[in-house]
């Protein structure tokens, strides 16, 4: 297998692509030989910087939490003090912020990327956030002349870890083209999905299907041990049958022991539920499902819950009962 990524690293081979329109093969085959600028190192941002490091990347990071560089720094990247500064030095800056409000400070406020993007450079979000958000600050960095391509990623801190993330792109083709070696060094899979805003779109549909499945979840496994069965062979059950899913076998053993390791926070699981709310609402769609699993993550947040996993909702259906 042809190894692919940076020059002198590479990527780990075959990689599935899934595109509205063709791709150039010949950017895909060659490698990334540019600088490239990494902005927001926490959960899933630092792995994915990390990886890009260990395929022989030149990487420049910055976080607002400085010590969170760090690692980074120990693992051989550059650091600046700005976003501004990263882009400026970098060809290719990648984001993954916590939320719409922090995409757009670091891309468009004071000392935010914007001001250091110019043409020939490129502007890859791979945070979650609505499309409206993504819009907003593709339109900042579009008109510095540079490139912009949303990529929310599928996939949570093992993936990420793993390299094995799946992107939901969408925007400027030919930078997806340019960077298609940086996204198959951190992920398993990438879709081009057209214009900005379909990636976030997508992204905003699958995790409010993710939500309600652990509401779901979380009600079978109380209701399993009300009614005196083990929840822990409900688990087994689930994993044979139809609705079988990594999330349940992952999360499963350790939620039947109350036990809520962070991959994905419950707060970003809120704020995707709610942006889904308002996707639907945009369409007049009426999604009471989501609705009420919304209601659930934010009585999680209530009970000082906001920073666990998202599979610790189960303890706001726990506090309801309690409560009864
Ligand atoms: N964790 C997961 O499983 C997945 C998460 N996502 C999405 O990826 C994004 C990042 O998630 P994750 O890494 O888990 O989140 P974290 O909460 O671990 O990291 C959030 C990052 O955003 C930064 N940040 C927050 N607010 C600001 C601000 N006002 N200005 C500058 N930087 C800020 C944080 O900086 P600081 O360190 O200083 O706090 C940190 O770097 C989210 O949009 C999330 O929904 C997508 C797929 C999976
Ligand atoms: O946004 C977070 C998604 C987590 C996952 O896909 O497992």
């Amino acid at each position: 297998l042809r190894l692919r990524g940076c020059s002198g690293g590479g990527g780990r081979g075959a990689r599935l692509v899934f595109s509205c329109s063709a791709s150039s093969s010949s950017s895909r085959e060659g490698g990334f030989s540019g600088k490239v600028g990494f902005l927001g190192l926490g959960i899933m941002g630092a792995p994915m910087a990390s990886n890009l490091i260990k395929a022989g990347c030149d990487v420049t990071v910055w976080n607002r939490t400085k010590s969170k560089c760090d690692p980074l720094i120990s693992l051989g990247a550059k650091y600046e003090p700005s976003p501004a500064d990263v882009a400026s030095s970098c060809d290719v800056t990648f984001a993954m912020l916590a939320d719409p409000e922090s995409a757009v400070e670091v891309a468009c406020g004071a000392n935010g990327a914007a001001e250091g993007m110019a043409p020939g450079k490129g502007y890859v979000d791979v945070s979650t956030v609505d499309a409206a958000t993504s819009k907003l600050i593709g339109k900042h960095i579009t008109s510095t002349g540079a490139s912009f391509l949303e990529a929310p990623v599928s996939g949570s801190k093992k993936p990420a870890e793993d390299g094995l993330l799946i992107f939901l792109t969408a925007g400027d083709e030919s930078l997806y083209n340019r960077v298609a070696p940086l996204l198959d060094v951190m992920g398993k899979s990438r879709f081009f999905l057209g214009d900005v805003g379909n990636g976030a779109d997508m992204k905003l549909v699958v995790n409010m299907v993710m939500g309600s499945m652990m509401v779901s979840f979380s009600e079978g496994l109380l209701l399993s041990e009300k009614v005196g069965l083990d929840p822990n062979t409900l688990v087994e059950v689930i994993s044979q049958g139809a609705i079988s899913a990594p999330m349940f076998s992952l999360k499963g053993p350790s939620m039947v022991k109350a036990a809520y390791p962070t991959a994905f926070p419950l707060k970003h699981q809120q704020k995707d539920l709610r942006l889904a709310l308002a996707l639907a609402e945009s369409v007049s769609q009426s999604i009471p499902t989501v609705a009420a699993a919304n209601e659930l993550y934010k009585a999680a947040k209530s009970l000082g819950l906001a920073d666990q996993d998202f599979s610790a909702v189960i303890e706001a259906l726990k506090a309801k009962e309690q409560n009864k």
